[in-house]
């Protein structure tokens, strides 16, 4: 594509038009001299303003209330743990909201140097230092979450503590009826069927595909942590919320995993499912990946999870094996007990594998992997299927740029094909492509803010790939 037309990256800056609106403020945290930036403005500079400092704050809050507990679990010396911790998240939080510049990290660790060199690239590319209000909200974003995990980083106790953990437990707690509900319709469907073939079956997977897609709407990060658990029947509420797919391209990855189904490679088949959030969409997710495996459309999954706390909602490896765990309770009820028990097989047998790479908490879009991380590129190049989950995955899959929103999905990849690719997102950030011309402008002439709402959504498939892994 031509400079002239090179589509531009989502900015955390004030918009020109209400940079005049901006004023100074006196704050707590600022000193005298420090501009707190409260302008009017864009998506991403408002997310960044009104959400990012709430999500600090909420782990200090949260530290202070928990000290008796912690002191019980670590012993007394886990107090200066707290106090220097929350020292630093303070300190984050003065720098963010008086927009200071993004510095480098200072505590030893394995993505130390990444993400040092990703910030001198950022740098580079701007030609000026990088700062929280005019940055791209990308890279801005990743960066808060690896800097509020560096503060962990550097504490004696609190190095493996998950800050997000209570409120990723609490979203499955409190999502179990929808949860329970779904378990039921499951096992019932399971047991009619016998044995699960992608055609016959194909009403009861576009209720899985739709379930992991509308269990995306759950998450954290929007709500800056507050409770955002399924309490209604998803699955009365998917024939209504067809429309409010705005692009959908099931029919194309239901033609391709029938291909699939009947093709034979000399190795097993298998999926990459690059996770989202913990909860109930973990669950509507790992029901998907059991119809895929119990159908036969593949015999292995992948699971990619983060190796920190990110984004408040995101899975890590324990937040996985956790769920997995805890729906064995009598609590979650009987149906919920027998997933549980498939579940606790798949990951036995190897047939499901858990992989927590770097890469996935570095700011970089999917089409620099193969540069940033090419030994990744090449084990997600193994399987025949790579599901992107969520918004964050999207935002990365098409390097978060404003594009013409006709543009088409293969486009917008630029190059990142390891394998044939679906993702299912539902809308909350200002980037979107592959919508039918002219769709988005009748969207927009409806008032709704229905790009960041999560009230829409996109099943996107790019088959570009053959069933083999090669390219065609
Ligand atoms: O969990 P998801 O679907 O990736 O959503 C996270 C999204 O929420 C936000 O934090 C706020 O909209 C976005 O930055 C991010 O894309
Ligand atoms: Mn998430």
């Amino acid at each position: 594509m031509p400079a002239a037309m090179a589509p531009r990256i989502a900015n955390t800056r004030a918009p020109p038009d209400r940079i005049s609106r901006v004023r100074s403020e006196s704050s707590s945290l600022a000193g005298e001299s420090d501009q707190v930036v409260v302008a009017l403005g864009t998506f991403p500079y408002v997310s960044m303003r009104d959400r990012s400092p709430v999500i600090v704050a909420r782990i200090v809050d949260f530290l202070s209330r928990e000290k008796g507990q912690m002191k019980k679990r670590f012993g007394e010396e886990v107090v200066s743990d707290l106090k220097s911790v929350a020292e630093m998240l303070s300190k984050l939080r003065y720098e963010m909201m008086t927009n200071k510049p993004l510095i480098p990290f200072e505590v030893d660790a394995p993505d130390q140097e990444m993400w040092n060199k990703a910030l001198e690239e950022e740098a580079a590319r701007e030609g000026k230092e990088p700062t929280w209000f005019d940055s791209p909200w990308l890279f801005v974003e990743c960066y808060m979450y690896r800097r509020i995990r560096e503060t962990f980083d550097d504490s004696l106790f609190l190095r493996q503590f998950d800050y997000f953990q209570h409120q990723k437990q609490d979203s499955y707690w409190n999502s179990l009826e929808a949860i329970k509900g779904l378990a039921k319709y499951f096992k019932t469907s399971y047991h009619q069927t016998k044995q699960w073939k992608l055609q016959e079956a194909k009403v009861i997977f576009r209720h899985f595909i739709e379930l992991a897609l509308w269990g995306n709407k759950c998450d954290l990060s929007i709500t800056a942590g507050q409770d955002a658990s399924q309490k209604t029947d998803l699955l009365e509420d998917l024939d209504k919320s067809a429309d409010k797919i705005l692009c959908n391209h099931f029919e194309n990855l239901c033609n391709y995993l029938t291909q699939l189904e009947s093709t034979r490679i000399d190795r097993l088949k298998s999926a990459g499912l690059i996770v989202d959030n913990a909860g109930f969409e973990l669950f509507c997710d790992l029901l998907l990946m059991d119809f895929l495996c119990s159908s036969h459309v593949v015999q292995k999954v992948h699971f990619h999870v983060k190796s920190m706390p990110w984004y408040i909602s995101d899975v890590t490896t324990h937040d996985f094996l956790w769920m997995v765990d805890v729906m064995q309770k009598p609590e979650c009820g009987e149906d919920v007990q027998w997933m549980a028990q498939r579940w606790i097989q798949y990951l036995k047998s190897g047939e499901w594998t858990l992989h927590d790479e770097m890469f996935w908490t570095l700011p970089y879009p999917f089409s620099e992997m193969q540069i940033e991380d090419p030994g990744l590129y090449q084990h997600l190049a193994q399987n025949q299927l790579v599901i992107a989950k969520g918004d964050l995955n999207y935002r990365k899959l098409v390097g978060d740029l404003e594009w013409p929103r006709h543009t088409s999905f293969t486009e917008v990849l630029r190059g990142f094909h390891p394998a044939p690719i679906l993702t299912l997102r539902t809308l909350k950030a200002n980037t979107v492509a592959g919508l039918k011309e002219g769709l988005a402008e009748t969207m927009d002439k409806s008032g709704e803010d229905w790009m960041v709402t999560g009230n829409y959504a996109v099943i996107q498939f790019c088959d570009k790939i053959s069933p083999i892994g090669v390219s065609t």
